[in-house]
């Protein structure tokens, strides 16, 4: 998929400039930028939500998985009922499934307000691939978690993505989840927003996911990372 913004504004003012980059299967983008530079915006762009602006997306996407900041379930309906509000019935029978990939194995009947924090984010992220989404976009899905629990999430998603080769876009602002999701991290920065610069991340799956591994390299390329 190749996104190439040329202006996005708002009554007037210009939010994003020219923001050109492609999604490719298995390779997730990660976006980050200071509070307000126009993520959110841009991500309902690519999600097709918001068609007001220049610039062209092609292909469109068709069937999109949005994972939120928050888990947005439904309290009062039980796990497997949150996922059905999404799907038809033939993706209704990949909810078993997806509930083990997301490591909530028979956890279809208990009830969303039961679920702690870090369950309800797996139920958000089974509710995003149950379509077998053309891309996943995932705006600051681990906020408010512990340092553990979103360690442990980060881990299982980025293995989601390698493992049903989704495109997929991540918004986030700490440096450490954009080395540990991205492939290609894109900052944005300037008024309106362009991308200030692409970092590649050429590190496997076990680097991502090694805490020393990870903090030499933040720390080696300290300058790159100066949004944070
Ligand atoms: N519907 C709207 N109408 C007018 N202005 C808007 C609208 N949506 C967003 N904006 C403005 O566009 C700018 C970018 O907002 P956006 O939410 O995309 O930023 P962000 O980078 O996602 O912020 P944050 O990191 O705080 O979530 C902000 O100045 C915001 O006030």
């Amino acid at each position: 998929m190749k996104i190439q913004i040329d202006e996005k504004s708002f009554e007037g003012r210009g939010v994003l400039g020219e923001i050109e980059f492609e999604l490719e299967k298995g390779s997730p983008s990660v976006i980050c930028g200071p509070s307000g530079c126009g993520k959110s915006t841009l991500l309902r762009l690519i999600a097709g939500l918001d068609e007001d602006f220049k610039g062209e997306i092609s292909p469109r996407a068709g069937k999109v998985g949005f994972v939120f900041q928050e888990p947005q379930l439904l309290p009062w309906r039980s796990v497997r009922a949150n996922i059905e509000l999404v799907c038809n019935v033939d993706e209704a029978c990949l909810i078993d499934g997806l509930l083990v990939e997301v490591g909530l194995e028979g956890q279809g009947d208990v009830m969303a307000s039961k679920l702690s924090l870090g369950m309800a984010r797996r139920v958000a992220l089974a509710r995003a691939l149950v379509i077998k989404p053309e891309i996943l976009i995932l705006d600051e899905p681990f906020v408010s978690l512990d340092p553990k629990r979103a360690e442990s999430l980060r881990k299982l998603t980025y293995n989601l993505i390698s493992k049903h080769q989704l495109k997929a876009l991540f918004v986030t602002h700490i440096s450490q989840e954009a080395i540990q999701m991205g492939h290609q991290i894109h900052i944005l920065g300037g008024q309106p927003s362009r991308i200030d610069k692409t970092i590649e991340v050429p590190m496997s799956a076990d680097q991502r996911f090694n805490s020393t591994f990870v903090q030499t390299y933040l720390a080696e390329n300290e300058a790159l990372f100066a949004f944070s």
